[in-house]
């Protein structure tokens, strides 16, 4: 892994999602899949950042009516599969052994497999009837950043195609501007989030459960960049399983906004005069507030948030270098 590859790769971000977008309005690139909602029965693995994508992917289609569970690949706890499942495996590098593993685990029950990867050579690709290309480009820096923002436009773009709306192709350019508008602003917003943000004790971030993943995946790239304690929570969880640290520790917190939860935490931090960062929502408290173009579209957010962490963990771990 290297880290000046790394930040490379993210400012790659908005013309990726600009080619992404390009393809959308060209063509839906889940019609070979041809599902239907009324009758798909979906089961999404994959480890790590993979499984947080599905995870929103698949929340979102239940509360949908769409029969879909996410499940990390390594469980022993597989759901039961047959002929009329259709088994989505994301892996970005296409390799993960514990994806491979459901696969064998899965499929022998003439469930078919659709593989979601970013290299079409991979053995996912090998072992999938059907491939949907993430198109993120390769990520030199090898760490999965772009492809997680791919896999979830991807999946949003399956969401629509499900449930009879546009494709959309207008919400990944909303989202490459929104993080064109966080590159461009690096320099304004970033030295004040990350002496706010990282400290002693740690990172905690937390965010609505129906963009989980962007606490989840901003953790994860804290830890494995700079390799920062960093942990990612719900945001109306947090109240139940986070506050026990705001008393006794250099409590850090950055909250990605838009819950409906957020007085539980106010709760607590108000009067402890605990340290936030709040991201793409205005709050008082807050020492740190990052504002972005777009961040007023629940969407824009799932698709960009995750930046400024890992803009930050970038950062810090080009400077450890
Ligand atoms: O999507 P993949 O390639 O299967 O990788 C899963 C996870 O493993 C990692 O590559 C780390 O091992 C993460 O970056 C990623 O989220």
């Amino acid at each position: 892994m290297n880290p000046d590859a790394f930040a490379a790769d993210l400012a790659e971000k908005p013309a990726r999602l600009a080619e992404l977008a390009a393809a959308l309005e060209r063509d839906d690139p889940w019609a070979p899949v041809g599902l239907e909602a009324r009758s798909a029965d979906l089961v999404f693995v994959g480890m790590g950042s993979s499984h947080y994508a599905s995870s929103v992917a698949a929340a979102r289609l239940r509360a949908r009516g769409v029969r879909a569970v996410a499940e990390l690949a390594s469980s022993d706890l597989l759901p039961r599969t047959g002929p009329g499942t259709t088994v989505v495996a994301v892996s970005a590098s296409g390799g993960s052994r514990e994806t491979l593993d459901a696969l064998d685990r899965l499929s022998g029950s003439g469930a078919r497999v659709v593989g979601v990867t970013n290299v079409e050579s991979s053995a996912l690709s090998a072992r999938a009837d059907v491939v949907v290309p993430m198109l993120a480009g390769p990520e030199h820096g090898g760490v999965a950043c772009r492809s997680f923002q791919h896999t979830l436009a991807l999946f949003l773009t399956l969401e629509a195609g499900m449930t009879g709306a546009p494709l959309p192709a207008a919400l990944v350019r909303a989202a490459a501007d929104a993080s064109a508008d966080l590159l461009e602003r690096e320099s304004a917003w970033l030295p004040a989030v990350t002496e706010a943000a990282l400290g002693p004790d740690g990172t905690h971030l937390a965010a609505p459960a129906r963009r989980l993943s962007s606490a989840q995946q901003s953790a994860l790239m804290l830890r494995e960049g700079p390799r920062v304690a960093a942990i990612g929570c719900e945001t109306g969880d947090w109240a139940h399983v986070d506050v026990y640290l705001t008393k006794n520790t250099d409590y850090r917190l950055v909250l990605f906004g838009g819950s409906r939860w957020i007085d539980g935490v106010r709760e607590w931090t108000d009067p402890r005069g605990t340290t936030l960062v709040s991201v793409g929502e205005d709050l008082p408290t807050a020492a740190v507030t990052v504002r972005y173009r777009g961040d007023e579209d629940d969407d824009v957010r799932l698709l960009s948030e995750t930046l400024v962490m890992e803009l930050v963990a970038a950062r810090r771990w080009q400077a450890q270098a």
